[in-house]
């Protein structure tokens, strides 16, 4: 398997129940919600996207031959320290379960990583996946129905909050939607959470920050 990843780097993870974690980001090249180009997104199917992940042109981007290969360029990533932690990959895009495979499950726990997962739910995840993120978007199929925590970008018309209360998460975040209309769709995710307390409000932290 060839991987074609956009950027590597490292950060604090900035969303969802990991918030403040450090951790190695390994954002993939492309989607299948959207082409990524900007004349595109009307017609897409996810229209919200906040990410660049076209190319292989990233800091620390580029095409990776073999599992073991994007492995150790990962694991290059984690700090050589005193006290270095658990080390954690998060495994991005774009929508990395069209890349992300057994062998590089394999190979990133065999360097000791951790490995969590931002996906759009579309397609199932592999074995394997020790923190699974899943952020279903309106009006496309949601094929994975467990993980670990279910992040709804909020509000998405077509998608109800309650409808997914159902599904086999243990944490169930509503995050506000960023664009023109950030601040009321912050007070909006307030407003919800305080009313449906089955959900907490996820804040992109690392916007908020200023780091990647
Ligand atoms: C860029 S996506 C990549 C992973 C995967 N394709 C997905 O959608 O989950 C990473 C996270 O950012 C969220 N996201 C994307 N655009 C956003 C926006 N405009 N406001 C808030 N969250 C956003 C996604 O829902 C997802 O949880
Ligand atoms: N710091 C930071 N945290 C994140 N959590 C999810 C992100 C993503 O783009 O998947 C992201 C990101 O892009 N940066
Ligand atoms: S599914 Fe994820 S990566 Fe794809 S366009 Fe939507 S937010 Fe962006
Ligand atoms: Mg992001």
């Amino acid at each position: 398997m060839v991987y074609s990843v956009k950027e590597i780097f490292l950060t604090l993870q900035g969303e969802g129940g990991q918030a403040g974690r450090v951790a190695v980001f390994c954002r993939f090249t492309g989607c299948n919600l959207w082409s990524g180009r900007e004349e595109d997104r009307a017609q897409a199917i996810c229209q919200f996207c906040d990410t660049d992940f076209i190319g292989t042109d990233g800091t620390g981007g580029g095409r990776f031959h073999n599992a073991a290969e994007l492995a150790t360029r990962i694991a290059g990533f984690w700090p050589a320290s005193a006290s270095p932690g658990r080390p954690l990959v998060v495994f991005t895009g774009g929508e990395p379960l069209l890349q992300l495979d057994a062998p590089l499950i394999t190979a990133m726990h065999d360097k000791g990583f951790a490995i969590a997962v931002e996906s759009n739910g579309t397609v199932l995840a592999p074995e394997g996946i020790d923190w699974l993120c899943i952020s279903p978007k309106a009006g496309a199929p949601l094929a994975q129905t467990s993980g670990t925590e279910l992040k709804l970008v909020y509000p998405q018309p077509g998608l109800d909050p309650a409808d997914l209360t159902g599904l086999d998460f243990a944490h169930f975040w509503l995050q506000p939607m960023d664009g023109p209309e950030q601040a009321a769709n912050t007070q909006a995710a307030i407003a919800y959470c305080l009313q449906n307390p089955g959900w907490a409000l996820s804040l992109q932290t690392h916007k908020l920050t200023g780091i990647p």
